[in-house]
């Protein structure tokens, strides 16, 4: 074949994609580079061997002078109140600066405390002079099922510079240093997602919104009324019923973990990336806990089988600049799980309890079976993308988000 009209069509490729920028940090890493986009001859699976031990950095990267590295304990009060400070006014915006996460304290504790987690995964910088907070990032030990293949990994989150330090190349380095801690750990793959496009997403995923508090969302600007629309018609749109439709429906209890953990085991199998959740992670993923997350069954009437399972999680954002309203209330879609109820129904009642619960929004991403439901049951694509990426593991080529099975906080 006439290799330069095969190079023509990917360099075309890379330049539509505007990976034509120079990753500096990025390309220095064991990561699919743009470059190899096409190149099937590199095989799937881990990129560079795992090193010895002993060969690992014993020490902490060097950090810009006026900075130290402290280690996170999210058990203290005080320290989980300047992690929850940091990203309640540093974190992740919406390309219009109207919003910024807010993740609560309680959330963060449930998001990196999982079993078998590594206090020294959670890593803080701050200023020598006043021992304020000033970057964090973290990990947690995760199994991921990649086809056949399940790898040890570290899932990497709440990546946070103060805005004040921005453009520094201060992310370079806490990508290193907690790259560094993991490998002391013996793992050599991690799982990450990101708003930004970086060297390389395994896929690419949507999010899709719909409306519980229509007249909130439009208020705050997160939507718009339609054309042709009032702002009576559009209440009346989302409207939904005060309950839950499927008999038998109701919370999870600690004594359903074995019954979820099966159902979820086997409806995840389908997918080409997934975790390999035990008793334990259900227990502590899954299992509802006000204000972060909540988890939903349905234990049939007649035979008191589990069939069914729905969950989100709770991640409020701050509404920037508005004189009514200071937090929108988001539930984003976590896992859900269908053998005998529709799943459009399974997640109509999700929506309900939602809305029970007073959220203003339930979002979802395209993942898994998701896109049977989000058109039909009014939800709205969002303008935000997720990429997906693995680290120091080729994907011979990118996935589809339907064969994608994980959900990232
Ligand atoms: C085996 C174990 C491995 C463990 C590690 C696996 C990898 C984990 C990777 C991390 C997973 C995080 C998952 C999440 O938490 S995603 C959420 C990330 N956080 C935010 O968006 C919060 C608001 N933004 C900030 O706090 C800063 O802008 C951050 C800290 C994001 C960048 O700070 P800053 O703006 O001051 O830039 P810089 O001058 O220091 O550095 C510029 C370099 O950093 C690259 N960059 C920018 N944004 C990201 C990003 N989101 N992931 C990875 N890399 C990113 C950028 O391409 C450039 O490299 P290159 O393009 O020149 O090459
Ligand atoms: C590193 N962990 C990845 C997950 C973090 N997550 C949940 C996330 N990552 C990127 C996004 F694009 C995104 N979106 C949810 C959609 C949305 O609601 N957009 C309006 C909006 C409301 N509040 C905010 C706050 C920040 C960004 C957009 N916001 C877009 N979600």
């Amino acid at each position: 074949k006439d290799d330069s009209s095969l190079e023509t069509i990917v360099r075309k490729f890379q330049d539509s994609m505007s990976v034509g920028k120079k990753h500096t940090f990025w390309e220095t890493q064991p990561v699919g580079q743009f470059k190899d986009l096409g190149d099937v001859s590199l095989p799937e699976g881990p990129i560079e061997p795992p090193t010895p031990l002993s060969e690992v950095k014993q020490v902490p990267y060097n950090l810009p002078t006026p900075y130290e590295w402290t280690t996170c304990d999210l058990d203290s009060e005080d320290t989980c109140t300047e992690v929850y400070n940091l990203l309640k006014n540093n974190y992740v915006e919406d390309d219009e600066n109207m919003f910024r996460f807010n993740y609560s304290k309680e959330f963060l504790r449930w998001a990196l405390h999982p079993p078998g987690y590594y206090k020294s995964w959670h890593i803080g910088v701050r200023a020598k002079t006043n021992k304020k907070l000033v970057a964090f990032i973290t990990g947690v030990p995760a199994r991921i099922r990649v086809r056949d293949a399940v790898v040890k990994m570290a899932e990497i989150n709440f990546l946070c510079v103060h805005k004040k330090l921005r453009s520094k190349r201060l992310a370079p380095v806490m990508i290193k240093e907690v790259t560094r801690r993991v490998h002391l750990e013996n793992i050599w793959q991690a799982a990450y997602t990101a708003g930004v496009v970086l060297p390389t997403p395994i896929t690419t995923c949507q999010y899709w919104h719909r409306s519980l508090n229509p007249k909130k969302l439009i208020d705050v600007g997160f939507s718009r009324l339609g054309a042709r629309m009032t702002m009576s018609r559009t209440i009346k749109l989302y409207k939904l019923p005060d309950s839950p439709a499927t008999p038998g429906f109701r919370k999870m209890e600690l004594r359903d973990v074995p019954a979820v953990t099966r159902l979820l085991r086997n409806y995840l199998s389908q997918f080409v990336v997934a975790p390999d959740f035990d008793e334990n992670d259900v227990e502590h993923w899954l299992l509802p806990e006000e204000n972060v997350v909540d988890s939903y069954l349905v234990e049939s009437p007649e035979t008191h089988d589990i069939t069914d399972f729905c969950s989100f999680y709770t991640l409020p954002s701050s509404i920037l600049g508005n004189q009514t309203y200071s937090i929108l209330k988001a539930a984003y879609s976590y896992y859900n799980v269908t053998t005998k109820t529709p799943l459009l129904q399974l997640m109509n009642d999700a929506l309900i309890v939602a809305k029970q619960k007073d959220f203003d929004v339930f979002n979802a991403l395209d993942v898994m079976q998701n896109e049977s439901f989000l058109k039909e049951l009014k939800f709205g694509p969002g303008d935000g993308q997720l990429h997906y990426y693995l680290y120091n593991y080729r994907m011979r080529n990118a996935l589809k988000p339907s064969e994608l099975g994980l959900v990232l906080l």
